[in-house]
């Protein structure tokens, strides 16, 4: 059936997601805040800083105009980074009417209130119907159409049914759940362990130390986002162990990208800057290490990866004192 859709965020991954809704034959609008960014999405049909190559049909209307492109809509996408869902859900309220879906693709935790993303959502537009897609999906892949898994995730099957009805097609299959937590602690948290991957790549380490890393990276993302409320089987799952692996190893990972750069040397800001696009595991590192000391849970590679960016701590320092961690049994 189709929907009218808009896509709020003209990222890479808003770009992507929107090329997504117009092969499967929706009314597309993508919103940019920034207007000189709309007239160069219009005139190139294609975002040459956030995702080169991949074009924008013509169909797909392009604005900066907030109201309209959220008015009358079966579907609003959020695609802006973590930092900006709360700013950008006030500004849409207004628009919003009672019981329109609204679909989270940002991956982070709200430092200063420890909140999901669709926890703001729903804090700022309480009437909104709001839902999360997520799982191991680089822009660059999408609009390719590479064959991508997601899971949409709300609290009602029907929510969850409605957006993977919307999403799915051929080359983007689509699963339903109703583990909202899990599903956005698991997208949030392997940014972090995204960044670890990255330092080890930085540092000259092996394939064995990043595969250590990732399974005690699960580990930890499993063992906080139980104490949070999510289901175990989510961990394992296509936004658990999945966005996991593709985030720790991917070239298009900016999260590795960032790591690895800082494993070689760099600040954080200093990666951030080369990296250009949103890396969202410097932003979640702190909020992840308050929510383990809310939940009484330990996190050692997320307390390292804090340590490393924001204290000075030097890389192969964080890497030895994970190494000597007192002896322990492998499940706790
Ligand atoms: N890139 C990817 O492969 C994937 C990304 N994600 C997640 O999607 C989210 C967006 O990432 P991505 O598209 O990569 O980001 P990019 O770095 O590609 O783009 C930056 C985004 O910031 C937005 N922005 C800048 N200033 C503002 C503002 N003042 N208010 C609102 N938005 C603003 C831009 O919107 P505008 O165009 O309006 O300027 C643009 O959407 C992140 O949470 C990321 O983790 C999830 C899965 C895959
Ligand atoms: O979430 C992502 C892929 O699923 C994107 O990860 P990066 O932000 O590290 O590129």
């Amino acid at each position: 059936m189709k929907r009218k859709v808009s896509v709020i965020g003209a990222g890479g991954w808003g770009c992507a997601l929107a090329c997504v809704l117009c092969d499967n034959g929706h009314d597309v609008a993508l919103w940019s805040a920034l207007q000189e960014e709309v007239r160069l999405l219009d005139e190139n049909r294609e975002n040459k800083a956030k995702l080169p190559g991949v074009r924008l049909a013509d169909s797909i209307l392009i604005t900066d105009d907030l109201p309209s492109a959220c008015k009358d809509r079966d579907l609003l996408v959020f695609a802006v980074p973590s930092v900006f869902i709360r700013s950008t859900a006030k500004s849409a309220s207004p628009w919003v009417r009672e019981g329109q879906v609204i679909v989270s693709v940002a991956k982070g935790i709200e430092e200063n209130t420890l909140n999901t993303m669709t926890d703001i959502i729903k804090e700022e537009i309480p009437w909104a119907d709001v839902a999360v897609l997520s799982g191991p999906s680089h822009a660059e892949e999408v609009g390719r159409r590479m064959p991508t898994t997601v899971v949409a995730g709300a609290r009602s099957d029907a929510t969850a049914r409605f957006v993977q009805d919307i999403f799915m097609n051929d080359v983007f299959r689509v699963y339903a759940s109703q583990d909202m937590i899990g599903i956005e602690l698991g997208g949030a948290l392997k940014n972090i362990i995204a960044l670890a991957a990255g330092v080890v790549d930085g540092l000259g380490l092996g394939d064995n130390t990043k595969a250590a890393l990732m399974t005690r990276g699960i580990a930890e993302i499993t063992r906080l986002g139980q104490a949070a409320g999510g289901c175990q089987e989510t961990f394992a799952g296509l936004s658990g162990i999945g966005d996991l692996i593709v985030t720790c190893t991917s070239r298009h990972s900016r999260n590795h990208n960032a790591g690895e750069l800082i494993g070689k040397g760099y600040t954080a800001q200093q990666a951030m800057d080369e990296v250009k696009m949103v890396v969202e595991g410097v932003y979640s590192a702190r909020a992840a290490k308050k929510l383990a000391k809310k939940y009484g849970v330990t996190m050692p590679i997320v307390d390292e990866v804090n340590a490393v960016l924001f204290e000075g701590k030097s890389a192969p320092d964080a890497m030895n004192d994970l190494l000597r961690r007192e002896r322990k049994g492998e499940f706790g």
